[in-house]
């Protein structure tokens, strides 16, 4: 355990453990374990405790995609008449419930149930162990847009002053500013932002992002999305469901991260279900007459396409990718520069997630901001770890709620051994993803181009889903396809991705053979049960010689 020595220098207002900035679904997780052996830890978060995820993201896109899903599974249920569209009222209102209608006090009663104190503001590092944190202001600027006040600064600070911030500053008052400093360690997990590409007329036209998609009012008549990744056929799929004309605009395929077939496959569905999918074609500028004002207000958005031709839709949303959220981080206080993050200003982080190119094992981060698997899944996955590897760098209490492995922890500056608690292996080799289009897509490991770009031997095992008895007591019309990826020489899996219903739900017993490794001799004996589509497992071995 190397308890490191008090920083020096600038008079702090509280003293922590441990910091984490950022609330988001990755920064509770990390500040929660690095808990767990007796630190004192703050989670500072300047909007909604629960970040991205909660309340513009995952959970509202999935809302908005269910009906339209159970709708699409009675029309091909025998004995089922179709529902009709869905009620876009009460689609809406779930979708508000589900986010608690943007109000954060469930996940600020988890915090302090954990036993972190949320500060509530903009953190900004300001040296070594340092976090300068402006605080929110009555209307909001600076720090939080939430609503839920009651979460000021204090309860597990070891400072007496701790706790009074946020009352001060809600006054009305000018920002105010506090400044945290970390015994130990400091978590950067703020996450990412959306990309606005440069394209003429665009930024003018107030586009929508996916904040403005997931968290809509009204369905527009109709709607252009640009990009065809993730957000793009999610929400192409979501809005065509709730009754929106909707124009897919990629520049490629679709899902270009996927096996081909997969983007093939909801491209195609896609175009049955209504949205007009148009690959291959990029936006060459975009034109929206009026301002937005009450006294001009703002007209239909046009969008000339680099093929000549228009497209013309009530909204537009701007799906083009995310990237980490470091610009308003000051990680020059650091030293760190631009030639020292990664892609898009990614904190490049080492396999036990500690900052490269900040010595002394203070500064670390997890999640969208390191660029290294942008979904809540493997961020929160990185959240464990990190906060395993300082629970265990500085800790000072062993016990029920300590890490239990034999694993040793790293010495700062060194990284966890693969595969150990200290270590994020399955960044690499074994991320998934899972996308809620209808049909559902969802992978594990490499596709079959990528492994073969890193040298794997692989054989590619692929398999129509519908000659499955499962599916076809699921009814006449499924479809689906899966494959798998055979390392020929280790004879193991090393990447598998489903398409079809419950996609999703199939992926995990892939990823526990491509994490387990599971010599295929051995995974013969893993029987599925009759009738369900995962019968696949047998037909993939017996393909491939078994
Ligand atoms: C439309 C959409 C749908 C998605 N659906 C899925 C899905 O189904 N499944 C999935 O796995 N992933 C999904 N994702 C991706 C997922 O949302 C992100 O990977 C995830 O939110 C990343 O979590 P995070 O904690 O790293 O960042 P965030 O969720 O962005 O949280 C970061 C938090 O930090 C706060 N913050 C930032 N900077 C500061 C600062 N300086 N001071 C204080 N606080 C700060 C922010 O306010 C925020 O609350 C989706 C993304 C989008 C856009
Ligand atoms: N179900 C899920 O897990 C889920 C759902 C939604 C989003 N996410 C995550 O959110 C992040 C953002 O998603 P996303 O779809 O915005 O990003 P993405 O990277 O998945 O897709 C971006 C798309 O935009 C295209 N593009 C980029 N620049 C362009 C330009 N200038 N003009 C036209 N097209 C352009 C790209 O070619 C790509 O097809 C991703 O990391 C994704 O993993 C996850």
């Amino acid at each position: 355990m190397n308890n490191a020595p008090e920083t020096p220098g600038e008079q702090a207002d509280e003293t922590y453990d441990v910091i984490v900035i950022g609330g988001g679904p990755v920064g509770e997780n990390a500040a929660d374990r690095a808990s767990r052996t007796g630190l004192s830890v703050a989670l500072v978060e300047s909007e909604l405790v629960g970040g991205e995820c909660s309340y513009w993201a995952c959970m509202p896109s999935k809302v908005l995609l269910r009906a339209g899903t159970v709708r699409a599974l009675a029309r091909d249920t025998p004995g089922l008449a179709d529902p009709g569209a869905p009620d876009v009222a009460a689609v809406l209102a779930r979708r508000n419930e589900i986010t608690s209608d943007w109000d954060d006090s469930g996940q600020v009663s988890w915090v302090e149930g954990a036993g972190l104190t949320l500060v509530r503001g903009h953190g900004r590092l300001a040296g070594e162990r340092l976090v300068e944190v402006t605080l929110p202001t009555a209307d909001g600027a600076g720090g939080s847009s939430a609503s839920g006040a009651g979460a000021g600064a204090g309860s597990g600070s070891d400072d007496e002053d701790a706790g009074g911030g946020l009352a001060e500053a809600e006054t009305g008052e000018a920002p105010r500013t506090r400044l945290l400093r970390a015994r130990h360690a400091v978590i950067a997990a703020t996450g990412s932002v959306p990309v606005l590409p440069d394209t003429p007329g665009l930024a003018a036209a107030s586009p929508w992002s996916s904040r403005e998609a997931t968290g809509a009012e009204a369905i527009p008549e109709s709607l252009v999305v640009v990009g065809g990744g993730v957000v793009g056929v999610e929400m192409a799929n979501a809005y065509t469901d709730l009754g929106a004309q909707v124009t897919l605009l990629s520049r490629g395929g679709l899902l270009s991260n996927a096996e081909p077939f997969a983007g093939e496959m909801v491209a195609e569905s896609l175009r049955a279900a209504g949205v007009d999918v148009r690959t291959g074609v990029g936006v060459a500028s975009v034109d929206r007459p009026g301002t937005g004002s009450d006294n001009e207000p703002a007209g239909p958005v046009t969008v000339t396409l680099s093929d000549g031709g228009t497209v013309t839709a009530a909204e537009i949303l701007v799906a083009t990718g995310r990237v980490p959220r470091t610009t308003d981080l000051n990680v020059e206080s650091v030293g760190l520069d631009a030639s020292s993050l990664g892609r898009g200003g990614a904190l490049v982080v080492n396999e036990s997630l500690e900052v490269v190119g900040v010595p002394g094992g203070w500064l670390y981060a997890c999640g969208d901001v390191t660029g290294r698997a942008p979904t809540t899944h493997q961020g929160k996955y990185q959240g464990r770890i990190v906060g395993d590897v300082v629970a265990a760098r500085y800790g000072t209490e062993a016990g029920d709620r300590s890490p239990t492995s034999g694993d040793p922890e790293p010495a700062v500056g060194q990284e966890g051994k693969p595969w150990s608690r200290y270590a994020a292996t399955a960044d690499h080799g074994a991320r998934v993803q899972v996308v809620f289009t209808r049909p559902q897509v969802s992978w594990v490991g490499p596709t079959e181009r990528e492994a073969r770009a890193a040298g794997i031997p692989v054989e590619a095992v692929s398999y129509d889903l519908s000659w499955m008895a499962g599916a076809s007591v699921d009814g006449p019309n499924y479809t689906g396809r899966a494959q798998v990826l055979v390392d020929t020489q280790r004879r193991v899996l090393v990447g598998a991705t489903f398409v079809g219903p419950d996609a999703g739900e199939m992926l995990h017993a892939a990823t526990i053979a491509v994490v387990g490794e599971v010599p295929l001799d051995r995974l013969w004996h893993a029987v599925p049960a009759y009738p369900t589509v995962s019968e696949v497992w047998v037909r993939f071995l017996e393909s491939y010689g078994l």
